[in-house]
């Protein structure tokens, strides 16, 4: 038998299988039977229970937007109080509030320490200090206003809703457009139509660079250069664990100029701060390490491949490039890099979650001469992969 027949061969065995077994699941009957049984009972009611959350995460999220909206997080974090308290901090009247805490409740957002005494739950505590979590949860409410009727998003095509919007470099560069640095319409006209932008990366940047810290020792380098760097949050965190790296900012011109005054802020006005658009400008050269932190699956193949020769050419031999970003295809996380980043990326207008996989063949054809995956503790938040040029 060829190799192709065996592979055939292969493929129908799993089809029938998965046939098999699909019918089976399918089956009251066999479901009846799965949760009356000893032995099948805890799997059958795991899976079960996971549809459901499945089935009802539409109303988790609002439940939680909820009670950060009504400020029960922000008060709960303060310390302990009664049900009149929260009524007083979210203005809601005393039923309704009971009816949202006892929806925050079931989701562990709060507690119940005793009668009449709430406290924040184990989800709840851990959200209450996580910035970059908050600003997450009040910026989807744009992405899922564009998600009430999914399928009219997906006829509709990419980038069509209030999301492109937002990102204001995404919906032309989705559609191919060619777009230059000082495009205002793609770029957005100026600091006021970035900064939105910027600031809820800059919120969220903590957690994504606390991973690459634990993951990549950056002190083999003399210099970083930040490619979309945003307002420098990236490198401030670097700068914090190894105050000697020179560092450079690359991003779109007016991102850079909202930049300038956060990085003085922070005392690090010494990072050398270049605007333009990597779609059309050559990277400068001079760093020994360039980061591309959250920056590859925004954009279309086309445009990564010219990325990532543009790095390659502005780096030293041995110089290294680092891709750090939820990734496609993360065991235990398929819900954020497939599910949560394909969406997310075809409203936005531009761009495709990759596997880690993918980036290594797109790197190889860069002409880097080696590149692996480095692990993160938490791949759900950002996988890293380093190339060496
Ligand atoms: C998703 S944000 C990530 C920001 C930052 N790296 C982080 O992780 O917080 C994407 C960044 O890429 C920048 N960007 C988008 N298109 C660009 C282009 N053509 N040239 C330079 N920067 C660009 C945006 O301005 C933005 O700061």
């Amino acid at each position: 038998m060829t190799t192709g027949g065996s592979e055939k061969g292969r493929q129908s065995l799993r089809l029938r299988w998965l046939n098999a077994r699909n019918r089976m699941l399918a089956s009251p009957a066999f479901q009846r039977f799965a949760m009356r049984n000893i032995f099948f009972r805890r799997t059958a009611r795991y899976h079960a229970n996971s549809m459901f959350a499945v089935i009802t995460g539409f109303v988790q999220t609002k439940a939680l937007t909820a009670a950060v909206d009504a400020g029960l997080i922000r008060r709960l974090a303060q310390g302990p109080a009664t049900t009149a308290d929260l009524a007083a901090v979210s203005g809601l009247e005393l039923k309704a509030l009971q009816r949202l805490l006892g929806a925050a409740k079931a989701i562990d957002l709060v507690e119940l320490a005793e009668d009449d005494l709430w406290v924040l739950g184990q989800r709840g505590a851990a959200l209450s200090t996580n910035q970059g979590a908050l600003a997450m949860i009040e910026h989807h409410k744009i992405f899922y206003d564009d998600l009430a009727d999914p399928i009219a998003m997906l006829k509709g095509g990419r980038g069509q809703g209030k999301l492109a919007a937002f990102w204001t470099y995404a919906p032309a560069a989705g559609q191919g457009q060619p777009a230059t640095a000082d495009d205002a319409s793609w770029q957005g006209g100026g600091d006021g139509a970035v900064a939105p932008y910027s600031a809820l990366m800059a919120a969220s940047q903590p957690m994504v660079a606390e991973q690459v810290l634990d993951a990549y020792d950056f002190r083999r380098h003399q210099c970083l250069m930040d490619v979309g760097g945003g307002h420098g949050a990236f490198l401030a965190e670097v700068a914090g664990r190894h105050p000697g790296l020179a560092m450079k900012l690359f991003d779109l011109p007016a991102v850079v100029e909202g930049a300038k005054a956060r990085l003085a802020t922070r005392g690090l006005s010494h990072v050398a701060l270049h605007g333009g658009s990597f779609r059309d400008d050559p990277l400068p050269q001079g760093a020994d390490v360039i980061s591309l932190v959250r920056i590859c699956h925004d954009h279309d193949d086309a445009v990564v491949r010219a990325l990532l020769k543009k790095a390659h050419a502005a780096l030293p031999p041995g110089g290294r490039l680092l891709i750090a970003e939820p990734m496609a295809g993360t065991p235990g996380a398929e819900v954020m890099g497939d599910a949560y980043f394909g969406l997310y990326l075809w409203a936005m207008g531009s761009g495709r979650p990759r596997t880690a996989a993918d980036y290594l063949a797109l790197l190889a054809q860069a002409g880097f001469a080696t590149a692996r995956e480095v692990s993160t503790a938490l791949p759900m938040v950002t996988r890293l992969v380093v190339a060496e040029r």
